[in-house]
């Protein structure tokens, strides 16, 4: 298997969900396959925060969510635990500044997606040389899906990776709604990454049918 190419990638990010048990008001698998109906292109898997599973029951979640995205063609992400991407051969890890050497992590994952979490133009610069296939940019706008996020940057700071020669695929992240994601693309997003948005949502698939028509939408403005 070779590296993802960058033009895949970018299309793979338009619509990026991100889930885990704690996110869900009724069974993760319903949530999951109700995105995948209304149009999501990329599944994480985060098992994270107050309440998260850990040991089997994380491995057994996991892995029901990966049956399904791999039932769909939706390529499977694991957040943080590049052991656990190992032992289900997911398609890719996502790693944030916290979380080890990125250059580490791509020799242990080899041609795998490797996401990346940035903040700033140095961070972005030292995942683009680690090898990093995407980068994850927020939060763009206030969350309350990550207890520790940093302070929310605006769509400004995509404009600012942009203009210094950050060309590989960027997904914005952090408070993403429908209504905002024009700002995102027209900053220079490849696509969304959003939690709330979907797993939140009356209708997983109405919610991500959306945001999936505004990037469309987006796209199109921008020309890209
Ligand atoms: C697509 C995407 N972008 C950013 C993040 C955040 O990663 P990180 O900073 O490591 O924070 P946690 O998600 O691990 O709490 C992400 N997960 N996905
Ligand atoms: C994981 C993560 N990293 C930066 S913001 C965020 C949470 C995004 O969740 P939401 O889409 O609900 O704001
Ligand atoms: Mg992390």
């Amino acid at each position: 298997m070779a590296r993802i190419a960058s033009e895949a990638m970018r299309e793979q990010l338009e619509v990026y969900f991100i889930m885990g048990s704690v996110n869900c008001a009724k069974p993760p698998a319903e949530i999951l396959a109700e995105a995948i109906a209304g149009g999501i292109t990329l599944f994480q898997f985060r098992e994270k925060g107050s309440g998260a599973l850990v040991g089997e029951q994380k491995y057994e979640l996991a892995k029901q969510l990966q049956h399904i995205c791999q039932e769909h063609g939706i390529p499977f992400i694991v957040n943080d635990d590049v052991e656990l991407a190992l032992a289900l051969d997911a398609d890719g890890v996502h790693i944030g500044q916290e979380d080890g050497d990125a250059r580490i992590v791509r020799e242990k994952i080899g041609d795998k997606i490797l996401g990346v979490s940035a903040h700033n133009l140095q961070e972005a610069l030292a995942a683009v040389a680690a090898g990093a296939d995407y980068i994850g940019v927020g939060p763009i706008y206030p969350t309350k899906s990550k207890e520790d996020a940093k302070k929310a940057q605006g769509p400004g700071i995509i404009r600012l990776l942009r203009r210094h020669g950050i060309a590989i695929p960027l997904v914005a992240i952090g408070g993403i709604t429908a209504g905002n994601v024009g700002e995102v693309i027209a900053a220079g997003a490849d696509g969304v990454s959003v939690i709330s948005a979907i797993a939140s949502a009356p209708s997983p698939a109405v919610a991500a049918r959306q945001l999936a028509q505004a990037v469309h939408l987006s796209k199109k403005g921008a020309q890209k």
